[in-house]
């Protein structure tokens, strides 16, 4: 057993973070600008977002993720989701035919790979597909029986999935276990675990406490080498499994979503947290490590691209803290006030009531 704590980064790497997404940013401007003429559709009155997307031929998710973009670089306001309406600066620069109308210019890029790509996944719903080993196209990230193949489970793309994903989490891990209260919690259940790096730093941190790591065969083999890297694999049970299908695996007083829920769309969401507050005791804690849109849908925008970031690549986006405060509450949780860890994350709980 090693009981030191995981050591933090000296620096804040949020910046670089905010940096690599920016390129959604001129994708979303440019496909509401050029591909969809979104600002015409505002300009005579307000419109709710259900209209809008009727409108622009949006599903629910895709317009979620460019309403609140827009709304976030200033171009979009008014209260969400029912009354939406361009702001000064829209409706003086981006209406075709307006003296400063800017969107020619914005247009440069509007056959550029990137928007391209944009424009289709908005329209479709759909992820751009992850290369398996064998080269066939497939989900990063998530695993749903009957979904069709996953990168987690072949051996190379679940390694360098796993381990890019472990890039963030070493510089977050150790603030989340600096902050997160875990006093009385015996066992953790760290669902889709990844590395598990985040749960070896809360056992770092309590020496007490044991965790089961619960993803994909492949997953765990990585984990596994994390987990005796660090000399806590006495403490670790890494239990291979589906997180929507298997039985959850039992006795664990605390449960952590970390970097989960933004993968999958609202339904899926409500199902798994109903899933895993049926798991805990009374007094029990779901913990939701994530980020957290503005309940207002505005923002805040490095969140905003982000949340077009696990929009590309994934069956989800970025939620607010309201909208996962009702899945909590919707299981029989009572939502707490959100605890912030490092580069925009923090921890939202629910307790079992
Ligand atoms: C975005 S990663 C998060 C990893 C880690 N928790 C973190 O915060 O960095 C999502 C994880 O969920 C796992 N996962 C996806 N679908 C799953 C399923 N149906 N059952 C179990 N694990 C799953 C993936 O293999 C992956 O490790």
């Amino acid at each position: 057993m090693n009981p030191s704590p995981l050591p933090q980064p000296q620096t804040d790497p949020t910046p670089i973070f905010e940096h690599y997404r920016g390129s959604y940013g001129t994708e979303l401007l440019t496909a509401a600008v050029e591909h969809l003429n979104l600002f015409s559709h505002l300009a005579h009155a307000p419109m709710s977002l259900t209209a809008l997307r009727s409108a622009l031929g949006l599903a629910e998710r895709p317009a979620t993720v460019l309403l609140v973009a827009l709304r976030a670089m200033g171009l979009v306001a008014g209260r969400w989701p029912d009354q939406l309406e361009l702001t000064p600066i829209a409706r003086e620069h981006l209406l075709p035919g307006g003296a400063f109308y800017v969107g020619d210019y914005v247009g440069l890029s509007a056959e550029s790979p990137g928007v391209l790509e944009m424009v289709r996944r908005l329209k479709q719903n759909t992820a751009t597909p992850e290369k398996t080993d064998t080269g066939a196209a497939t989900t990063a990230f998530t695993f749903r029986e009957g979904a069709g193949e996953s990168a987690m489970d072949h051996e190379a793309s679940a390694r360098k999935l796993t381990l890019a994903l472990a890039g963030r989490a070493k510089n977050v891990a150790p603030a989340m276990a600096a902050k997160l209260r875990l006093s009385g919690v015996k066992t953790l259940l760290d669902v889709g675990g990844g590395t598990g790096i985040y749960s070896l730093a809360l056992l770092r941190a309590n020496p007490s406490l044991k965790a089961i790591i619960w993803d994909r065969p492949e997953v765990l083999k990585v984990a596994r080498e994390f987990a005796e890297e660090h000399q806590l694999l006495d403490r670790v049970e890494l239990r291979a499994g589906d997180m929507f299908a298997g039985e959850v695996p039992q006795g664990c007083d605390a449960i952590l979503l970390s970097n989960i829920l933004h993968d999958w769309d609202i339904p899926e969401c409500n199902v798994l947290v109903r899933r895993l507050a049926g798991a805990l005791p009374p007094g029990g804690r779901l913990l939701i490590h994530d980020v957290f849109l503005n309940d207002t849908m505005d923002g805040p925008l490095p969140l905003a691209l982000y949340s077009a970031a696990l929009f590309s690549v994934t069956e989800g986006r970025a939620y607010s803290a309201a909208e996962y405060g009702a899945m909590l509450t919707s299981a029989g949780l009572t939502p707490e006030p959100v605890v912030p860890t490092l580069v925009h994350c923090g921890v939202l709980a629910g307790v079992k009531r």
